[in-house]
């Protein structure tokens, strides 16, 4: 499992702190990235104890961890549609989580934060996304590292392979600057889960991320992209304390 720096303690606290709120007969959406690996192998030992769950994996990667941690596995489309029973819970990591000042617009007259997140630092954010925006309660888990007040990293988009340019002119139409990922271990781009690519666009500050998400879904070849507006609900940020528990 890739890890993204932040201190590993702080997010092995942040991932058992979320495997918590899983409750006997939940479906649990499993996350992908070295935080959200804290939290299966955490909901893995509560099974252990006798935790009755089923998980939905969002990566190859997640989808491995699980077996390991003995958690009992369904597809998405088994647990979804008309005749299913839903997701219970998501829980996963995030690259940027946006906090606001606490009193941002969407939530004014509130204490709670905004929570917008970037994801695909692992290129799983098509899944991810389909997974944590089906789940009733999806509940990020964090460490101090990723919390900013405005969104301000390069935004991870999955693209069809034969769209790559497409996408990259429509990111510089909007403002950005479009890079393609390459492979570490290989000569090569990152080729992600579902066989696509994934173009990295730095946009610098994004004051509104729901105007961009809307740009980046309604672009031509755009598989997903990694901006998550407005569908946290709870943040779980690990500290060298403890963990700090957020509403948005
Ligand atoms: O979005 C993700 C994968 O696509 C991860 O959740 C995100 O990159 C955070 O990873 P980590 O917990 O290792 O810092």
């Amino acid at each position: 499992m890739k890890t993204s720096g932040g201190s590993d303690a702080m997010k092995r606290r942040a991932g058992e702190s979320a495997a918590e709120t899983v409750d006997d007969g939940d479906v649990v959406g499993l996350g992908t990235g070295s935080t959200a690996a804290h939290a299966i192998r955490a909901i893995g030992a509560r099974v252990d104890g006798g935790l009755d769950v089923r998980g939905v994996a969002t990566s190859f990667a997640s989808r491995e961890l699980a077996v390991e941690a003995g958690i009992p596995l369904r597809d998405l489309d088994e647990v979804t549609g008309p005749d299913a029973g839903g997701i219970d819970v998501a829980i996963d990591g995030a690259d940027r989580v946006a906090l606001g000042d606490g009193v941002a617009d969407r939530v004014r007259g509130t204490d709670r934060v905004v929570g917008d997140l970037i994801k695909g630092g692992g290129g799983a954010h098509a899944r991810e996304k389909l997974v944590d925006s089906a789940a009733d309660r999806f509940v990020v888990v964090a460490d101090p590292s990723k919390e900013t007040e405005i969104l301000d990293r390069p935004v991870p988009v999955e693209v069809l392979p034969s769209a790559r340019g497409v996408v990259a002119d429509a990111v510089r139409a909007a403002g950005g600057e479009a890079t393609l990922r390459r492979a570490e271990r290989k000569d090569g781009p990152v080729v992600t889960d579902n066989g696509n690519l994934l173009l990295d666009c730095e946009f610098g500050e994004i004051p509104d991320p729901e105007a961009l998400a809307t740009t980046l879904a309604t672009t031509p070849g755009v598989l997903e992209h990694g901006l998550f507006v407005g569908l946290a609900d709870e943040i779980h940020v690990g500290t060298a304390e403890g963990v700090r528990i957020l509403e948005t």
